[in-house]
């Protein structure tokens, strides 16, 4: 494979140099938006397509790529990065409805906007998971791979086998400490459910992953939907957990400096949901 990308792409001569299949792009940041144009950027894209679909294998632990999660937007695979790291690849597809270039522009736009969000949520202090690589032509992220469970498992535990008090009320503490923090650095996450919370087992320690729809804003209306949304998720999923929505606004209150402008514009998104009312 090596022999018959050379001379046309050199640069993606390194493909074989790292178990990452998209570690060569961080080497050759020409590549997108280079002399050829559009169609020149399809044909690499469908090449490194196919290189892709060869490595995609049952055990990631090679270097190869399993999928663990195709969505409307985004594939997530696991794979390792540079030798051993176990690592999680999302690839934004394209839309085939879009013009190839447009298309190309706008999911390297949101590609962009989640890896500035994931990163600045780490300078305020939230947890996620380190990014290793952004590629920029096969519309990648690839990110630490955080072991262990979701809280949304460990809450479906507490539905079936009961409440774990104490572990609840550190899970609600961390969620809350976390979104404060968030709010305060004018960070909106806007996809808060259970399962976009990982609890690293090594540390119990909450990380927040999945910033594809994070925006920045200081409004208290987009931070109190930030909440709502949230409470929802606890409300349809976790009703066997009682009052940890109190739990982590409690938290919340405590890390949040602007806790009060926020809370009390929940307490409007409550009454009316999660739209804002259109008059006129
Ligand atoms: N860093 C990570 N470490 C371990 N697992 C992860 C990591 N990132 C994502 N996952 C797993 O992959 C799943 C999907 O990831 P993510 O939520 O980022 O993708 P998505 O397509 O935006 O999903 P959704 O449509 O649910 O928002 C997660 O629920 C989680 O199980």
């Amino acid at each position: 494979m090596e022999k018959t990308l050379g001379p046309k792409f050199p640069n993606l001569l390194n493909l074989n140099t790292t178990s990452s299949p998209f570690f060569f792009t961080r080497n050759c940041p020409k590549l997108y938006g280079c002399g050829g144009g559009a169609a020149i950027l399809q044909r690499q894209k469908k090449l490194i397509g196919d290189l892709i679909k060869m490595k995609i294998k049952t055990n990631g632990s090679d270097g190869s790529l399993v999928l663990i999660k195709q969505g409307a937007e985004a594939r997530v695979f696991e794979s390792t990065f540079v030798g051993s790291r176990r690592c999680i690849i999302k690839e934004r597809f394209s839309k085939k409805y879009r013009h190839p270039t447009l298309d190309s522009k706008l999911t390297l736009k949101r590609l962009n906007a989640e890896a500035r969000c994931m990163t600045k949520a780490r300078r305020f202090g939230v947890v996620t998971p380190a990014l290793y690589a952004v590629d920029p032509v096969m519309h990648t992220l690839t990110f630490e791979y955080v072991e262990g469970p979701s809280v949304k498992d460990i809450f479906l535990g507490f539905g079936l086998v009961g409440v774990d008090e104490e572990r609840m009320a550190d899970i609600a503490t961390q969620i809350g400490n976390a979104i404060g923090k968030l709010h305060d650095g004018g960070l909106v996450h806007d996809d808060l459910t259970t399962s976009n919370m990982l609890l690293r087992n090594s540390a119990n320690q909450l990380v927040l992953i999945d910033f594809g729809l994070s925006f920045t804003s200081t409004l208290p209306e987009d931070k109190a939907v930030d909440l709502y949304v949230l409470e929802r998720a606890l409300l349809s999923m976790h009703s066997s957990c009682g009052n940890v929505m109190d739990q982590i606004l409690a938290a919340y209150k405590k890390s949040s400096n602007q806790w009060s402008s926020t809370l009390n514009k929940l307490a409007q998104v409550r009454q009316r949901g999660r739209k804002r009312t259109m008059v006129g």
